[in-house]
């Protein structure tokens, strides 16, 4: 059954479209070159993170549950909706109330700063109280279910409260987590792939990565341009920390396995991915790099951060992404991913060949794109999107 999106009518308070899982507004609609450098990795690598690595586990797997549920519902739900700007549900709201929750209890003496995608400014407006009323519900029962904090129930106040807490600008100074509570809400809608992306920045550097994945199939996706009907079993969450390697288990379970990127160094036998979304990259841009390169095979199209982390353990060898003029990209978009990726012995770049740079605060700055593939590769990719990128700019 296929979900379209809610048609936006101009009302400025949360429009609760007949889909009851889909909460959208206009205003929420518009909510929307530094390496890492081998001596500060070495400087982490030394530093533990243990505790936050269990804070932002359970916090993932919790907000994945959560997603789960909404999911679920939204396919059962005989509702079409449509429309064409970014949509945003009780689930992305539900996520990012329960991560920041669970970290804050989890790691009590720390200082909290949270950059995250949501915030409660539509929720606040008259006629939405039984939207966070649901999401309320939604929060209290994952962590009932989970049988933590059974001394406390949240109010709507506390979950409202919660999901403000993201409002953090970052930076280069001090500990920042950054969270996408759900990344591809679009590909969510459609029951495709999406993601729950955390990560810790500290001084500025990308530390620690959780990536939580509900629909990745757990074996390999290798081969398969399909991201429907995906068979077998699924949810997958990867995790890394500076200097440690990237690990992925079965949401189901935590007997966790080291991932490491794809050495293939041969483009004839390279795959790629790229968003599922022409809206959100440049798909010929994408096929004329790797008709240049020489791949053969055609672009794996999935949403979200499932694409860093399915690279990450060798599924695909490439992922090229070229937002169309004028997006600014956001750290929550590619933090979790950009570290899954790096200890997984993967290169991410911008289209230059910069590193990103995640302590400019919510934003990233860079140049044209993202480009993500092997260290073997990345020189002859690097040739190409430039060679590709001089050809469009002459043709225009
Ligand atoms: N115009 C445009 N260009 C580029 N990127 C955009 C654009 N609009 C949105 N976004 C962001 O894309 C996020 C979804 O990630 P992907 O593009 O990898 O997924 S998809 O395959 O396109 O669905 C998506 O993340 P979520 O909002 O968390 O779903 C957006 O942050
Ligand atoms: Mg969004
Ligand atoms: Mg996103
Ligand atoms: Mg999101």
């Amino acid at each position: 059954m296929s979900i379209n999106f809610v048609s936006i009518i101009a009302k400025p308070k949360i429009t609760i479209t007949t889909n009851p899982f889909l909460v959208s507004s206009p205003l929420l609609f518009f909510s929307n070159k530094t390496k890492t450098k081998p001596s500060i990795l070495t400087a982490f690598s030394s530093m533990s993170y243990d505790k936050e690595l269990a804070a932002a586990k359970k916090a993932a797997s919790l907000a994945a549950r959560l997603c789960q549920k909404v999911q679920k519902a939204i396919l059962q739900s005989d509702v079409q909706s449509k429309s064409d700007k970014s949509p945003v549900t009780v689930a992305d709201y539900g996520s990012q109330a329960l991560v920041s929750y669970v970290l804050q209890r989890e790691l009590p003496s720390e200082l909290f700063s949270l950059v995250a995608e949501e915030d409660s400014e539509d929720l606040r407006k008259d006629g939405a109280q039984e939207t966070q009323e649901r999401i309320t519900k939604l929060v209290n029962d994952i962590l009932a279910s989970d049988g933590s904090y059974s001394d406390s129930i949240l109010s709507t106040d506390d979950v409202v409260k919660a999901i403000d807490c993201g409002k953090s600008e970052g930076g280069s100074r001090g500990r920042h987590w950054v969270l996408d509570p759900i990344d591809g809400t679009k590909g969510f809608l459609r029951g495709d792939q999406y993601a729950i992306a955390l990560a810790l920045l500290d001084e500025g550097t990308v530390v620690l990565g959780v990536l939580a994945c509900p629909n990745l199939p757990i074996t390999s996706i290798a081969g398969g341009g399909s991201h429907h009907s995906l068979p077998g079993e699924v949810g997958c969450l990867f995790f890394s920390v500076a200097g440690g390697g990237t690990y992925m288990h079965s949401l189901d379970s935590s007997s966790a396995v080291k991932v490491q990127v794809s050495s293939i160094d041969n483009p004839e036998e390279a795959s790629f991915f790229e968003s599922y979304e022409a809206a959100h990259s440049m798909h010929d841009l994408s096929s004329s790099i790797a008709k240049k390169l020489g791949v053969k095979a055609p672009p794996v199209r999935i949403d979200s951060q499932a694409k860093y982390g399915a690279l990450s353990r060798g599924d695909g060898v490439i992922y090229l992404r070229f937002p169309h003029k004028g997006y600014r990209e956001k750290i929550w978009d590619h933090a979790a991913g950009y570290i899954v990726v790096a200890e997984a012995g993967g290169v991410v770049t911008d289209a230059a060949g910069n590193p990103l740079d995640f302590s400019k605060g919510r934003y990233l700055d860079l140049d044209t794109g993202i480009i993500v593939t092997n260290q073997k590769l990345m020189p002859s990719l690097l040739k190409a999107v430039r060679e590709s990128i001089e050809e469009k700019i002459s043709s225009l």
